[in-house]
C-alpha cells in the first residue's frame, strides 16, 4: 500500500508523446478517454487534478501526412501549432462527455522564472482548480526553441508540480516504469518499484534518450522528479498502458517507479516558500501574536493583526512584524490586503459577517508560515 499516493490531494498527470499518439498514427482518442474517466473517477473522490499533455508535434505532424519528425525549428513549431488544435479539443470533447470543462494553458519554462508571470500562473492555474476545471498544459512551443528541441515536457511537468504545491506529479509513459537498465536494449531489466529521487545510482539507469516522437528519455523523467521532490511532490512514473494505471495508483496498488522526496511535504513546501516568492506586503501584529507565532507555532488569526499594509492578493507572500518592525516570519495570506483589512482585530467567526463569506480562519496557516 502506497500511503503517500492514495493520500495525495493534488496530483499533475503528465502524459507523453509516444503514448497520445499511439506510436505516431494521429492521437488516440480510445487511450485518452480511458485516461479521461479515471481522471474524472478521482476528481470525484476530491484529488485535484490538472494535466500536462504533449503530443502536438506527433499531432500536426500526422495531420500533415509527415512521418519523420522534422528537424527544422520551424518545421516543428509549425507542426506543433496545428496539432495543439486537435490536442486540446480532443481532451475537452472526451471531459465533456462527463461534464467536465477544460482549460488550455500554454507555457513555457521562462514563464516560470519571471515572478510576476509565476504569479499569474498560479492564481490562474488555481482559480481554475478551485473552479473544478481540469487545465490541460503544453509548451507555448510557437515561442521557444530548446524545450521543443529537446521536446522535454517532463521538466514542465514537474514546475507545475512546483507551481500549484502538488502532492503527486504521475509521469506517465510507454514504459512500466524505470527499469534499471533501458528495456529497448536489455530485456532483462527489471522494474524500480521504489526510490528516493536524489539517489545517485538512479543517474546511471536513467541513460539514454527517448523514442522517435517523445525526445526526452528516462533522464528527463528522473530530472523531473527531482525538481517536483524541491517542493515535497512525490513522483511515479508508470505505464500508461496498463489497465486502469490511475484507478490503481489511487487503490495503493504497486505499480510503476515510485520517487520520494528527501524531505517531507512541509519541510520541503516551507524552503520551497522561502527561496520562490517575493513579499507583497506587511501585516503588523501585536505582542500575542507575536508569541503564538514564534513560541507556540501556531497559524496567525486576524484578530492578532494591528494594521495591513501593501496590495496584495490572496495566496501571496507577506511578512509578519512585530510592533517594533521586527520581521518574524512570512507567510501566504489567506485574504487578499483589501479583505485582511476589514477582518483585522476581529474574532474568525466575524469573518463570515464582515466580507459575506469565509475562505479560512486563519489569516496565514502555520503550514504557509516560515519563522524568520
Ligand atoms: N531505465 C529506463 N527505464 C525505462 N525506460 C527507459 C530507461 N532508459 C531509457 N528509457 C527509454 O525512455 C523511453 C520513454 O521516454 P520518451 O520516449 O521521452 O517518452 P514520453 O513521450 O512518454 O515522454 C522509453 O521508451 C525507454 O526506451
Ligand atoms: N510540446 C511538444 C513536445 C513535448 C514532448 O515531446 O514531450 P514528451 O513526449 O513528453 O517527451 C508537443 O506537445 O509535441
Amino acid at each position: 500500500m502506497r500511503s503517500k499516493v492514495t493520500g495525495a490531494q493534488r496530483w499533475v498527470v503528465k502524459i507523453g508523446s509516444a503514448l497520445l499518439t499511439a506510436d505516431g498514427k494521429g492521437l488516440d482518442r480510445a487511450a485518452m478517454g480511458v485516461w479521461v474517466e479515471q481522471m474524472v473517477a478521482l476528481h470525484e473522490a476530491g484529488v485535484e487534478l490538472v494535466l500536462v499533455s504533449s503530443g502536438a508535434v506527433a499531432a500536426g505532424m500526422s495531420r500533415l501526412g509527415w512521418t519523420v519528425r522534422p528537424s527544422a525549428m520551424h518545421e516543428l513549431q509549425a507542426a506543433a501549432a496545428i496539432g495543439q488544435m486537435g490536442l486540446v479539443q480532443a481532451w475537452e470533447s472526451s471531459f465533456a462527455e462527463h461534464g467536465r470543462h477544460t482549460a488550455q494553458i500554454l507555457l513555457t519554462h521562462d514563464d516560470l522564472s519571471d515572478r510576476k508571470r509565476y504569479l499569474n500562473a498560479r492564481s490562474t492555474l488555481r482559480a481554475l482548480v478551485e473552479l473544478k476545471v481540469i487545465p490541460v498544459i503544453n509548451e507555448n512551443d510557437t515561442v521557444v526553441t530548446d524545450e521543443i528541441r529537446f521536446g522535454d515536457n517532463d521538466t514542465l511537468a514537474a514546475l507545475v508540480a512546483n507551481l500549484v504545491e502538488a502532492d503527486l506529479l504521475v509521469i506517465l509513459t510507454d514504459r512500466d516504469g524505470m527499469f534499471d537498465a533501458d528495456p529497448r536494449n536489455n530485456p532483462d531489466a527489471n522494474l524500480i518499484y521504489e526510490a528516493r529521487a536524489d539517489d545517485p545510482a538512479l543517474d546511471a539507469v536513467a541513460g539514454g534518450t527517448g523514442g522517435a516522437l517523445g525526445r526526452g528519455g528516462m533522464q528527463t523523467k528522473l530530472r523531473a522528479a527531482r525538481l517536483a521532490a524541491r517542493s515535497g511532490a512525490h513522483t511515479i512514473i508508470v505505464g500508461g498502458r496498463i489497465e486502469r494505471v490511475l484507478d490503481r495508483l489511487k487503490a495503493g496498488e504497486r505499480i510503476g517507479t515510485l520517487l520520494s522526496p528527501e524531505r517531507g511535504l512541509l519541510a520541503a513546501r516551507k524552503q520551497w516558500l522561502a527561496g520562490h516568492l517575493q513579499t507583497r506586503g506587511t501585516l503588523v501584529l501585536d505582542a500575542g501574536a507575536v508569541t503564538a507565532l514564534s513560541k507556540g507555532n501556531k497559524s496567525l488569526l486576524p484578530v492578532g493583526v494591528k494594521l495591513v499594509q501593501g496590495s496584495f492578493r490572496r495566496g501571496e507572500m507577506v511578512v509578519c512584524v512585530a510592533p517594533d518592525g521586527r520581521e518574524i516570519a512570512r507567510g501566504l495570506a489567506n485574504y487578499s490586503a483589501l479583505e485582511a483589512q476589514k477582518i483585522i482585530g476581529q474574532s474568525s467567526e466575524a469573518i463570515v459577517g464582515l466580507l459575506g463569506y469565509m475562505a479560512e480562519p486563519e489569516l496565514v496557516h502555520r503550514d504557509n508560515l516560515i519563522l524568520v
